[in-house]
């Protein structure tokens, strides 16, 4: 550094570093104000900005005049129509603290007459985008954006489809010229749902609700505009042809009485204690309301006295913006651990680089899910932009892709699990990958060991969850067949727990031993298998050795032709009913391109006629056969369900600790037992056909049958003892009719089944 009359010159380093912060702020700058796509959080902004500022003030020479510690906003996007404001639209200064508020209202006090404390309005700082609406006669005339302050686009159309922006002033007495000013932003409510039908879609989603509210009022199709949930807020003025009331309070309150919206949040305060106790209180609700605030602003309410302060070419000199501490932060990934949850659902977790985040350190954050990542894009090494909003978990918001380094690792969930070891499964279109390991996962152990015991499961009483965690974290009990070993005096000896509830506890043990089957395969704690999936489990397979032994295809079948969806087999299904007497011509994939029916293409008919031979063996067919579907064994257990339960029992984990129930003495007495011979069944020897549409799953029922002993055939013969007969049963009806084949509707089949 060199002295030279007076002023500080900087270094070559430090000119270099002036001109870099420049170019990097005028970038952040269109990206931020003209793209509505931030790249980096507020406060990194920020720090850049105010190291530019503390520079320029200590080298007044390294200032350039289109610096942008000197305008505000960004040149408008030429797409639009320029609109030069009368009047400049400007920014706010910042106050980050109490001193720095403190530090304002000395400013404004010492330059006001009198010595009374200053009366301010304070109202909650919105984000959103800036506006100036222009009113002509009480008419809308012009919406424009602040742009770079002087010159911002205009926007009518847009605005116009703003439904809380009056399009004609109500009431009366307002000025021939009136431009109001405030913020356009959109609701946290509208933000999610606006966010939620873009994922919906597979559109991208905006990172913040100002985002979207930039990114949806700056549409060069206002229809766009129209259909997004935008709200305005007045909080100002602009060029006026009457005069102003006398204090901001007042005249705001007017604009309100002319149809304006301002924000019902507006009061006066005095001093700076006032100023705090609104900025405190409205920081304690700031989760609670119904839209997101950075901060508060409070403005100087006597009209002559913001005249007398006046203003920088940035700022207002009468008005401060006191900011809540910033809840974005740029870190670093330095790993992806994975978690596993209670139930087995396995999380992954970034480890940061520790970063401060609205006043409190952050070292780990949530990724949610897989899809999340995925979406995302998280690489170990990425830095990322963290967001933590008042009690909620840390979570990755989104990568700065462009300092991803070379070295970055991609994430990958585990195939087993961190705990345990068991596999992890993510069923097909689930989101939640879990650990297999239900009954062996020391993660899970508690919520395993409670869930086992609970009333509707194997109803042990007095095992409650106290009990449990002392249990488990005691070491006594690891599985739940540990809880069949307990003695009396290890019981005794733990906390709250007296001879006689020892002795209590010891004979609801062995009293819950005596069970059902269906208890104990809800007590298992296969995930999405409840009660009711539970009995009709029980109900199908004779004993847990069968169950444990079930694939998935036991469960769901693929059923109908690949490639041909509902819709396009409800047509066809429909023309075929409507047109019992049509002969098909020729090739059948030709003859049913032909019929043009919705949905059914070339390739859906050549599949169809792949399945069936002819016309005849189409029509014969059932519903379900003309499209992709899968059919339900068992009740209640779809493909999701299905690949759980297959995946708890291919861990031999799981069928050791099922194993050392049952040596505990775990037995149940409702089931039939396997080895009741064949023609004790109910059924036994009957042949039945079954056709129409019931009400429940063809496969359902024919299982249930075959349980009872039946063999289900499919075609009505002279050895057919009984045909089942649902909705709309068409040729297999009318040959069983004229066999002379008892027929038996829905009714009958229960009391057939229910029968001793
Ligand atoms: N992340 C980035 O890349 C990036 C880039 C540029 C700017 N920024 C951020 O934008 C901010 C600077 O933008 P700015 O100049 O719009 O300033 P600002 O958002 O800090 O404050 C001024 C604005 O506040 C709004 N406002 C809301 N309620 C108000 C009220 N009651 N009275 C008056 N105004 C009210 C107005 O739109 C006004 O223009 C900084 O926080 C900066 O971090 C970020
Ligand atoms: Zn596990």
């Amino acid at each position: 550094m060199v002295e030279n009359s007076g002023a500080l010159i900087g270094s070559d380093a430090d000119r270099e570093r002036a001109a870099w912060l420049r170019t990097e702020i005028a970038r952040h700058n269109y990206r931020y104000y003209v793209l509505d796509d931030p790249e980096i959080p507020d406060a990194e902004y920020d720090c850049l900005f105010s190291e530019l500022q503390a520079l320029e003030t200590r080298y007044p020479e390294l200032m350039t005049p289109d610096s942008p510690t000197q305008r505000v906003g960004a040149e408008p996007l030429s797409a639009f129509a320029q609109v030069r404001h009368r009047l400049p639209m400007i920014s706010l200064a910042n106050a980050m603290s109490d001193e720095e508020l403190i530090e304002f209202d000395r400013r404004v006090a010492a330059a006001l007459p009198g010595g009374d404390p200053v009366i301010y309005t304070a109202e909650p700082k919105l984000d959103g985008l800036a506006m100036s609406i222009r009113y002509e006669e009480g008419l809308l005339v012009q919406a424009a954006t602040r742009g770079d302050g002087s010159t911002g686009e205009d926007v009518t159309a847009n605005v116009r489809t703003v439904k809380s922006v009056p399009l004609r002033l109500v009431g009366e007495a307002w000025p021939a010229v009136l431009e109001v000013r405030g913020e356009v932003y959109m609701s946290r409510e509208g933000f999610e749902r606006l966010n939620k039908d873009a994922a919906e879609r597979g559109e991208r989603v905006f990172a913040n609700p100002r985002n979207a509210a930039a990114g949806s009022l700056r549409q060069l199709d206002p229809r766009v505009t129209a259909t997004r949930p935008l709200r305005f807020c007045c909080y100002g003025w602009g060029e006026i042809s009457t005069d102003p009331d006398e204090s901001q309070y007042a005249m705001l309150q007017r604009l309100a009485g002319w149809g304006i919206p301002i924000s019902r949040e507006l009061r006066p305060v005095e001093g700076p204690d006032g100023c705090r106790a609104y900025f405190e209180d409205l920081g304690r609700r700031r989760d609670t309301l119904p839209y997101e605030i950075d901060g508060v602003v409070f403005k100087v309410d006597r009209i002559a006295d913001q005249a007398r302060l006046g203003a920088t070419a940035r700022h207002p000199k009468w008005a401060i913006a006191r900011k809540f501490p910033a809840q974005e932060a740029l870190t670093v990934v330095e790993s992806v651990e994975f978690q596993v949850g209670r139930t087995g659902a396995v999380t992954p977790v970034a480890r940061l680089r520790p970063v401060q985040v609205g006043g409190v350190t952050v070292a780990n954050a949530t990724l949610h899910n897989m899809d999340e990542v995925t979406r995302k894009d998280v690489r170990v090494g990425d830095t990322v932009v963290i967001r933590r909003a008042g009690d909620v978990i840390p979570e990755v918001v989104s990568v700065l892709v462009e300092r991803r380094p070379a070295d970055a690792v991609p994430v990958e969930m585990p195939v087993h699990c961190p705990v345990c070891g068991s596999d992890v499964l993510r069923p097909p279109g689930e989101v939640v990958a879990r650990c297999t390991g239900g009954l062996y996962c020391p993660a899970q152990r508690k919520q395993a060991i409670r869930h086992f015991a609970s009333r509707r499961a194997m109803d042990i009483e007095g095992l409650g969850e106290k009990l449990v965690e002392q249990l488990v974290d005691s070491g006594l009990v690891r599985e739940p067949a540990d809880l069949y070993r307990l003695t009396a005096e290890q019981l005794a000896g733990l906390d709250r727990m007296g001879e006689r509830s020892a002795a209590n506890l010891i004979e609801a043990l062995e009293r819950s031993k005596s069970t059902r089957f269906a208890r104990f395969i809800f007590a298992l704690g296969i995930p999405d298998v409840g009660e009711t999936t539970a009995q009709a489990l029980a109900a199908r397979f004779g004993g847990i050795a069968e169950l444990e032994c079930a694939r998935e295809s036991d469960f769901v079948r693929e059923r109908g032709v690949k490639g041909v969806g509902q819709e396009t087999a409800t047509a066809l299904h429909r023309f075929l009913v409507e047109h019992p007497q049509i002969e098909s011509q020729g090739d059948l994939a030709d003859w049913l391109a032909g019929l043009k029916l919705p949905g059914l293409t070339a390739a859906r008919a050549q599949a169809l006629a792949g399945r069936f031979e002819d016309l005849a063996a189409l029509r014969g067919a059932e519903f379900e056969d003309l499209y992709l579907n899968s059919a339900r064994l068992v009740e209640g257990v779809g493909p999701v369900v299905a690949a759980e339960i297959a995946g708890f029992f291919a861990q031999a984990h799981n069928r050791e600790a099922i194993e050392r129930l049952l040596a505990a003495g775990i037995h149940w007495s409702d089931v039939p037992a396997p080895a009741r011979t064949a023609e004790a069944l109910p059924l036994a020897g009957k042949t039945i056909v079954i056709t129409g549409t019931l009400s429940r799953p063809r496969e359902e029922i024919a299982a249930r049958l075959q349980d009872a002993g039946a063999k289900v055939t499919n075609n009505v013969s002279k050895k057919t003892d009984y045909l089942i007969a649902g909705e709309a049963a068409g040729s297999k009806l009318e040959k069983a009719q004229s066999l002379g084949v008892a027929i038996l509707d829905e009714a009958m089949l229960t009391a057939l089944l229910d029968r001793p």
